[in-house]
C-alpha cells in the first residue's frame, strides 16, 4: 500500500531521515514513536506525498511517487485521510461544515445523513453546530478524525491524535481509530505516549515503528 524504498529525506544540506525501506500493508496498524523532532511529521509527510523523498523512492497505493502529476497526486490523497496535529479547522466555519470540507472541496454531494452519523460516531452530534474556537481539545481532535475519514479513505494517517487530551478521551479515539481498521483501513499512528500503544496493543496487532538516529526501526517487544 505504501512502501518505502531506501528513501531518505533532507533539507538545507542536512539528513532527517535515512534508508528507510518498510511497508505499511494494507490492513495494518502501526504506531510511529520517536523524540521530538526525530521525524515523524516528516515520515507521515511522506505517506501522503506532501513531500518527496529526496534519496531513494516512496510508491503509494503501487504508483511511485516520484513522477506524479498534480492530479495523480490529488487522487492519491483522497485515498488517504490525515488528522493533523494542529487540526487546522476554519474558525468561521461550523463544525459540520468543517467536516464536510473535503466534499465540497473535491465537488462531491454532501449528505446530511451521513455526516449526522459521522458525527454520532466520533460523538459530536450535540456540537454540529458549533464553531472551532467553542470546541474543547478532545472535541477538535475527534472533529478532526470525523473530516480525515468524510472521503472514506483506505489509509488513515494520525499525527499525534491525543495530544492535548486526558487519558480517557485517549482513549476514546483510540478506540475510533481501532474501529476504522476493523473496517479494513490502514492506521497509522504517530505518538509520544506508549501507554496508549501498550493499550492498543491488548487489542489490535500493532506494529511499532521508532525513528532513531535518523532510521527508522521496529521497535522490540518491549513496548
Ligand atoms: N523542509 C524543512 N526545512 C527546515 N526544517 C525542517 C524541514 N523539514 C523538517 N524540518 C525540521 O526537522 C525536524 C523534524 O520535524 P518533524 O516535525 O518531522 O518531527 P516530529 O518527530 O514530528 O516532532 P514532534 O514530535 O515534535 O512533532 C524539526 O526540527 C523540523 O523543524
Amino acid at each position: 500500500m505504501i512502501e518505502f524504498h531506501e528513501a531518505g529525506y533532507g533539507y538545507g544540506g542536512r539528513e532527517l531521515l535515512t534508508e528507510m525501506s518498510l511497508t505499511l500493508a494494507p490492513g495494518s496498524f502501526h504506531f510511529l514513536t520517536g523524540p521530538s523532532g526525530a521525524g515523524k511529521t516528516t515520515f507521515l509527510k511522506l505517506c501522503y506525498r506532501e513531500l518527496q523523498a529526496t534519496a531513494g523512492r516512496v510508491s503509494i497505493f503501487g504508483e511511485d511517487t516520484r513522477q506524479m502529476e498534480r492530479d495523480e497526486v490529488a487522487n492519491l490523497r483522497r485515498r488517504i485521510g490525515v488528522v493533523h496535529q494542529d487540526c487546522q479547522f476554519l474558525d468561521h466555519l461550523s463544525l459540520v461544515d468543517n467536516v464536510a470540507l473535503p466534499l465540497s472541496v473535491s465537488g462531491r454531494e454532501r449528505d446530511e445523513r451521513d455526516l449526522e452519523d459521522l458525527l454520532n460516531w466520533v460523538g459530536l452530534s450535540e456540537q454540529a453546530k458549533a464553531h472551532p474556537p467553542e470546541l474543547s481539545g478532545g472535541e477538535r481532535q475527534r472533529a478532526a478524525l470525523a473530516r480525515a475519514v468524510i472521503m472514506s479513505p483506505e489509509v488513515i494517517l494520525a499525527d499525534e491524535p491525543t495530544g492535548n487530551v486526558d487519558w480517557e478521551m485517549s482513549l476514546r479515539l483510540l478506540q475510533l481509530l481501532i474501529e476504522l481498521n476493523r473496517m479494513g483501513k490502514t492506521v497509522v499512528i504517530a505518538t509520544h505516549d506508549l501507554h496508549l500503544i501498550r493499550q492498543a496493543k491488548a487489542q489490535v496487532q500493532a506494529r511499532v515503528l521508532r525513528i532513531s538516529n535518523r532510521r527508522i526501526q521496529q521497535a522490540g517487544a518491549d513496548l
